[in-house]
């Protein structure tokens, strides 16, 4: 896959740039720092367990990053590849095998899962202490109660790239495009735990231009490829793109956009994440971060 040329992110004035890639690679590495002690005092390894079900390709490339990330960072990495006609009930029997063994600390079952499979009830399968996508009901609840939750792993990066960028978020005006229980909801809900003032669109939202417009902090996470403009954004305002769209190119090769326009969004907003980049490379360390964070509960720290 050739990349152009002149890539939007090259000779972008600096602090434009909120480069999700160097900031994983250090959260990443304190993490590998905090494994090591977990060993050292508690004489216990973190374990993560990725279930994987049919032969989607986009899949299989976040599980083989997820998994050299994983051992990298000196966790015990376990993967499970099923076939896509896995029965629902056999499916199910796994997790509960991953529920009850003491080395695993976190199980991830890659979404989407084939359509004979209710990905409702295998979410609901996995134990919540153990639940590190955050996803289950449990922990989506303790989140919106202010518990003490395993938190969605992008909306957890945005927050992570966020705070590092801003610092204090409190009173500023985010506009979380999308409301989907992965990221939109449990983002906006983040926003709130930092006294942001949050506003959450969808595809129902009246003017979404305008909309947008008023915010201080605009997340993008709706799934269609370059869709927010420049002409959207209040100057100054910090962009996080969620989004991950592979588009055609004129020359038969596909590339990787965001759900923001980067080329007409980086001169108006103050900073903004690049599509690859950028919230991405969150996600896993993220994921990591849950997985510690399981491992350590699990010995009462
Ligand atoms: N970087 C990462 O680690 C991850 C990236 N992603 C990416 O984030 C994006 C969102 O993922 P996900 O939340 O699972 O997507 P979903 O398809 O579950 O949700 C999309 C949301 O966007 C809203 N939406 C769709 N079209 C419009 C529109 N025209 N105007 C306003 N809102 C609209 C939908 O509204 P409604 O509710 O009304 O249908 C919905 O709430 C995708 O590009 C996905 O690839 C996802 C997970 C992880
Ligand atoms: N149970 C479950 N949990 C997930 O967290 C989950 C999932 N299922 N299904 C799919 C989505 C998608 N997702 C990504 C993670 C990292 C990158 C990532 O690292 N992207 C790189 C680029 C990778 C590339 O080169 O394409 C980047 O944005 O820089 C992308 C996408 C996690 N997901």
């Amino acid at each position: 896959m050739t990349t152009p040329a002149t890539l939007p992110t090259e000779n972008l004035p600096t602090g434009k740039l909120i480069d999700g890639k160097a900031f994983a690679a250090t959260l990443r590495a304190q993490i590998a720092v905090d494994v090591a002690a977990l060993k050292a005092s508690h004489g216990v390894q973190p374990g993560l367990a990725v279930v994987l079900v049919g032969e989607d390709p986009a899949s299989q490339i976040y599980v083989r990053n997820k998994a050299k990330q994983t051992v990298e960072c000196g966790m015990k990495s376990v993967e499970h590849k099923l076939s896509a006609d896995t029965p629902e009930a056999d499916l199910l029997a796994l997790i509960d095998t991953l529920n009850a063994d003491p080395t695993i600390h976190g199980i991830l079952v890659q979404l989407p899962v084939p359509k004979h499979i209710d990905a409702d009830k295998i979410i609901a399968a996995i134990r919540p202490d153990k639940d590190v996508d955050g996803f289950h009901p449990m922990n989506a609840g303790l989140l919106a109660t202010g518990g003490k939750a395993l938190v969605p792993c992008t909306p957890l990066g945005c927050s992570l790239l966020l705070k590092d960028h801003l610092g204090d978020l409190s009173g500023k005006h985010a506009v979380v495009i999308g409301r989907s229980n992965i990221v939109g909801k449990p983002m906006a809900q983040l926003l709130l735990q930092e006294s942001c003032t949050v506003t959450v669109a969808h595809s129902r939202t009246k003017d979404l231009p305008a909309v947008c417009r008023e915010a201080d902090i605009v997340v993008a996470a709706v799934g269609r490829p370059e869709m927010v403009k420049g002409d959207w954004l209040k100057p100054g305002a910090v962009v996080i793109d969620v989004g991950i769209n592979r588009i055609a190119l004129p020359d038969g090769k596909s590339k990787v956009v965001g759900d923001v326009d980067f080329a007409s969004a980086a001169p108006v907003a103050s900073a903004i994440t690049p599509v690859p980049g950028g919230v991405g490379p969150m996600t896993i360390a993220c994921l990591l971060k849950n997985t510690l964070t399981a491992c350590q509960r699990s010995v009462g720290l």
